[in-house]
């Protein structure tokens, strides 16, 4: 092959690249190279066609460059070329553009007003009205046809003019009425309905999002064969078919005639200097305005040109208008190779994954390890060793492994191995919530003793971890019957710095008061694999005394509700175990009462009624938000024996099978998921006057 050939087959293959890229970014697919990735292939395409103008489809000039229209969707011409926005990533970039506007338009750059908002990262739109009411919604497709989008109007939920809403209506300064016009912007998650969403698509089976921005597109893509909404949110920063204005004045209409505007979400749309919004941006801070407001994810800044004489005297490319610029945030999102996950034991016992990579710069800084953030996650989004990864830092300190580039995978990739001992003590590996735990050995007594203590178990007060670290330490914590055999004696509590000798009083009265906490309570603070606060009471209600515990048979194990055969069988061990035997000995030889499950009393004065009643019979009752009204003081522990006095199953998560959701103040993303599953909701006060009414 020629030097020529070569270089043609260069091209073509990076035209492939580009064009698998993004079909796959537009349209919601899995994300195969980082965007700078992209553009760094986008420039290397671009000046190969700089230089041979017999390309004449060159792919550097295209909106949504190599994407192309997706054939399998319908399609509906803009009212107006859909364009794109060119880019820069520097003052010095920014400046020369400025200048050269100030050139094309003829005035000098202090006479040009210019706009500033910050770059939404999702997925460009436009909506029509008609008589004031959304009918269509198209993607930017080629940027002269669209992709018909419609069915994902029922997803966004800020839209004004929806049935049930009145008609949208713009007047312009004669009192003319205009109901007929198309508002494009942002289609876009924020971080908490991301959240939201993700949840709402993994219960269908669905998978998850990789990112907001991804997301966003998936979600419109999606909207069509669909049978559930995901909460999607629209922000305008454009009209088409109103009479000219400034940008700022159809922003300020916009935001008056209940659209969200890009702009009202920095709060600052005019006339903003430049200088500040710009080295905020470089300090990596939000931009003016910006503060805690930025909910969703954003890419940048775009600036225009604010008058519309401006605007028609710039002009537009065939990619995107002369008279905005999009300043782009260095890029936070990198790829790397996934070397090795390696487990570390922390103080409270999880043992969490971190993940060793290629070392790569992102962001500013070089990055060698990134947070994997359980085993669930590695299993939901199917990481092996040596699958090229997507880095992202979005906030953190340290970055997050995002995604495997399943795509790029060469078939050397191996699984990763999840623990099955603890990597420290070679202990048991709890492993029944999301994160695995080593409850047992040296690694695992201070949190487990840490545990025993909380207010949901012993509820010992004075006993901090670090009063406990100590303890331990001094040897005079070594398991939770010493608790009751020391613990009782100032002495020991004081020796060796553990206790202040003024506390120490306060914490005996405290220990001797915990002995009669009850059967369900100690149970709880045994801290055996596979149970929690509400299995302990369960287990307690239905055996009546430690005794009765210790003499079941696994069968009998399994008649509690909610143990199936496996845990049944996994807790009969561990009870079995002679270590166990001996703590449960010695708490009753310390006088830890076991005898009985204790009747406790409801702290809720609303609820204490009802004690014992079956208003809840068998119903799986899951409780989100904060407690500010009628049950407010009760710790979500509380609450569950609330539910379970009432004959409830306190339920951690919402699922179908769940039969009522209590939700109280910023209830987030189990409201949402327990609304699209159709799950009964009630409010904490309508919650307890059911309780008490019984
Ligand atoms: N990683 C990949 O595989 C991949 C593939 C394709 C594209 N990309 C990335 O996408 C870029 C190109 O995408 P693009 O054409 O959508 O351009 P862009 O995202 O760089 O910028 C233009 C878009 O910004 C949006 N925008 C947000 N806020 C705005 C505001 N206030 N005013 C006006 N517009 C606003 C609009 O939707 C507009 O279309 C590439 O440079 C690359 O970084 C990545
Ligand atoms: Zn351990």
């Amino acid at each position: 092959m020629t030097t020529t050939d070569e270089a043609v087959a260069g091209y073509q293959m990076t035209r492939e690249a580009l064009q698998n890229a993004a079909a796959a970014y537009y349209g919601g697919g899995d994300v195969v190279m980082s965007d700078e990735q992209y553009d760094r292939l986008m420039a290397d395409a671009a000046r190969f066609e700089a230089q041979h103008p017999e390309i004449t489809d060159p792919i550097s000039t295209q909106v949504a460059a190599g994407a192309g229209l997706n054939q399998a969707e319908s399609t509906l011409a803009h009212s107006r070329p859909m364009l794109s926005l060119d880019n820069v990533y520097s003052v010095e970039e920014f400046q020369a553009w400025v200048d050269g506007l100030a050139k094309r338009i003829g005035k000098p750059v202090s006479d040009i007003r210019l706009a500033v908002e910050p770059k939404l990262d999702g997925l460009a739109t436009a909506i029509r009205y008609v008589n004031g009411r959304p009918v269509a919604m198209l993607k930017r497709g080629d940027g002269i046809t669209g992709e018909d989008a419609t069915p994902a109007l029922a997803d966004i939920t800020n839209l004004p003019g929806v049935a049930g809403d009145s008609p949208v209506q713009f007047r312009d300064a004669s009192g003319a009425a205009f109901f007929q016009f198309e508002v494009r912007g942002e289609v876009v998650f924020t971080h908490e309905d991301f959240q939201a969403a993700n949840a709402a698509r993994e219960l269908r089976g669905d998978r998850p999002f990789t990112n907001p921005r991804n997301g966003a597109a998936g979600a419109v893509a999606g909207a069509a064969t669909r049978d559930y909404r995901l909460p999607l949110r629209f922000y305008a920063y454009d009209v088409v078919g109103l009479p000219d204005a400034s940008h700022v004045d159809l922003m300020v209409d916009l935001a008056d005639a209940g659209f969200a505007t890009a702009a009202s979400v920095t709060g600052s749309h005019s006339q903003c200097d430049l200088r500040d919004a710009i080295s905020e941006i470089e300090a990596g801070s939000p931009p003016p305005g910006g503060g805690s407001v930025f909910t969703m994810a954003c890419d940048g800044m775009v600036i225009k040109a604010d008058l519309p004489s401006d605007r028609a005297a710039a002009g537009a490319g065939p990619r995107a208008p002369r008279w905005a610029i999009a300043y782009k945030y260095p890029s936070q999102e990198v790829t790397s190779t996934l070397l090795e996950v390696t487990w570390a034991v922390g103080r409270t016992g999880v043992i969490a994954p971190r993940a060793r990579i290629e070392p790569v710069e992102c962001g500013g800084t070089r990055v060698e390890y990134a947070t994997l953030h359980n085993p669930e996650d590695i299993a939901r989004k199917g990481f092996l060793i040596g699958d090229p990864v997507l880095v992202r830092r979005a906030g953190e300190v340290i970055p997050r492994l995002e995604a495997p580039l399943v795509a790029l995978r060469d078939g050397t990739q191996t699984p990763i191995q999840i623990p099955t001992v603890c990597p420290q003590c070679g202990g048991p590996v709890d492993d029944s919530g999301a994160r695995l735990l080593c409850r047992s050995g040296e690694c695992g007594l201070i949190p487990a003793l840490t545990y025993a203590v909380s207010r949901d178990a012993l509820d010992i007060e004075g006993l901090s971890v670090a009063t406990i670290t100590r303890l331990v330490e001094s040897e005079a914590f070594i398991d939770l019957a010493s608790i009751f055999e020391v613990g009782l004696r100032p002495s020991i509590l004081i020796a060796d710095g553990g206790v202040a000798p003024a506390n120490a009083p306060k914490i005996v009265a405290q220990i001797e008061k915990a002995k009669d906490a009850g059967f369900a309570r100690v149970l709880t603070a045994l801290g055996l694999a596979g149970t929690g606060r509400s299995m302990s009471r369960r287990m307690a209600a239905h055996f009546g005394s430690m005794d009765a515990l210790l003499d079941a048979s696994p069968g009998d194990l399994s008649a509690v509700d909610g143990l199936g055969q496996t845990k049944a069988d996994s807790i009969y061990r561990q009870l079995a175990k002679p270590g166990m035997r001996n703590v449960i000995q010695r708490l009753a030889a310390a006088g830890v009462r076991m005898g009985e499950a204790v009747p406790e009393t409801a702290t809720g004065a609303s609820c204490s009624g009802a004690l014992g009643s079956g208003a809840l019979d068998g119903l799986a009752v899951c409780v989100t938000g904060s407690m500010v009204g009628a049950l407010a003081g009760l710790s979500r522990n509380e609450v569950n024996e609330l539910i379970e006095r009432h004959g409830g199953r306190a339920a951690s998560s919402v699922s179908k099978s769940t039969g009522l959701l209590v939700a109280g103040q910023k209830a987030g993303s189990k409201l949402v998921k327990a609304e699209s599953l159709g799950v009964q909701v009630v409010s904490e006060d309508d919650f307890a006057a059911m309780l008490a009414a019984i």
